[in-house]
């Protein structure tokens, strides 16, 4: 009875939450390939080690290999997307199809965010990699017919040393698709603080930029991010719990985190693969949302994590029964946190994402 009774819920849920408005800030560009797309450009640039040349296999072969309890081992299966993606022709085409998949799944702004240091095997330059992403990307917009705006973030990797030439190229192609600057890779051993250079120039340069932080590392990591490096976000951040007491008592750092609205860039699934989180009842998401921290919903690696923003809307409805206002809730801090003009970001809530919602109330 119990099965049946989920499934009627989870099949009514899924018809509006596809519909919902919904606003991605932390997706990886080379974590959300096709799996169809993927055997095609190994085909086309002669890339021999991928596990299996089927397209449903490689989907499950990447959930699979992710799904292990460790960050380092989940970030191994970025070698197979990272290899298809050296040239030209093949960034633009995951740039088009990640926004074309994005909005068929009803998201209307999204930030998506890649390393442009590791598609420099076949000779591309950095600002090579920069305009392909971003000529992709406008076609993929074209292709929706303006239902969805995308802007990138460029990630330095913690465990090299190119992040200040990173950030450097972020401000140098900054109002022209490139929306900030990110830091991911092994959070173990490369605390952000390596990094202060990038973001001194960033800051120099009233640059936007978010840090992964708080996700295989504990609070001290986040108060780096926050207090020494300056994040106006942090990516994942769910361990800022260890500053939060049983009784919901918020230490100083936790307090300054949610008093300051720095938005937390929560992907539920990753965190069950990566081990930051054990289930999806027990993540610390819904406690964060009731101490009133700046929560958003993302999807963090699409292909990797076998997601997509419906299915972590989908999954929080089913372990906190959230309904349509706090998706609203969750949609509307992600907009307000965007690193974009605050006109846009206010036309975005007042006439696309405040609308939706009220749309899907009045059918309910
Ligand atoms: O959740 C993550 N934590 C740290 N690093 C990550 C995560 N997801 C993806 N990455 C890494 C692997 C990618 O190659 C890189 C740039 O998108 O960022
Ligand atoms: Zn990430």
């Amino acid at each position: 009875m119990h099965l049946s009774d989920n499934l009627a819920s989870t099949v009514s849920v899924a018809d509006w939450v596809r519909r919902a408005p919904k606003a991605v800030l932390h997706d990886h560009l080379d974590g959300g390939l096709r799996p169809a797309t993927i055997i095609e450009l190994a085909r086309a640039c002669g890339y021999t080690g991928l596990p299996t040349e089927d397209p449903a296999e490689l989907a499950v072969w990447f959930r699979d290999a992710a799904d292990s309890g460790s960050l380092e081992r989940y970030l191994e299966t970025f070698a197979h997307t990272c290899a298809v993606m050296q040239t030209r022709e093949a960034l633009f085409r995951v740039a088009a199809e990640c926004a074309e998949d994005l909005a068929a799944d009803g998201v209307v702004y999204a930030e998506v965010r890649y390393a442009p240091e590791q598609h420099l095997a076949a000779g591309l330059t950095l600002d090579e990699v920069v305009d392909a992403v971003n000529e992709g990307f406008r076609e993929g917009e074209r292709r929706t017919g303006g239902r969805i705006t995308v802007g990138t973030l460029l990630t330095g990797m913690r465990h090299t040393d190119r992040s200040l030439e990173i950030a450097e190229l972020t401000v140098a192609h900054r109002d022209r698709g490139v929306a900030g600057f990110d830091i991911a890779g092994g959070e173990v051993g490369n605390p952000p603080s390596r990094h202060l250079p990038a973001f001194q120039h960033l800051k120099r340069h009233n640059c936007h930029f978010t840090i992964h932080a708080g996700e295989a590392v504990g609070a001290e990591s986040i108060h780096e991010a926050v207090q020494v490096c300056g994040a106006e976000r942090i990516g994942h951040g769910v361990r800022i719990t260890d500053d939060i007491a049983e009784d919901g008592t918020l230490g100083h750092l936790a307090a300054y985190v949610r008093d300051n609205r720095i938005a937390l860039e929560v992907c539920p699934t990753s965190n069950l693969q990566t081990g930051a989180a054990k289930d999806y009842a027990s993540h610390p998401i819904d406690q964060l949302r009731r101490l009133g921290f700046r929560v958003t919903l993302n999807t963090d690696n699409r292909l990797v994590s076998g997601t997509t923003m419906s299915e972590e809307f989908q999954h929080m409805a089913d372990a906190f029964h959230y309904g349509p206002d706090v998706f609203e809730e969750f949609t509307v801090a992600a907009v307000e946190a965007a690193f974009l003009p605050l006109p846009e970001r206010r036309r975005i809530i007042d006439e696309i994402v405040r609308p939706g919602y009220a749309a899907i109330r009045a059918a309910a």
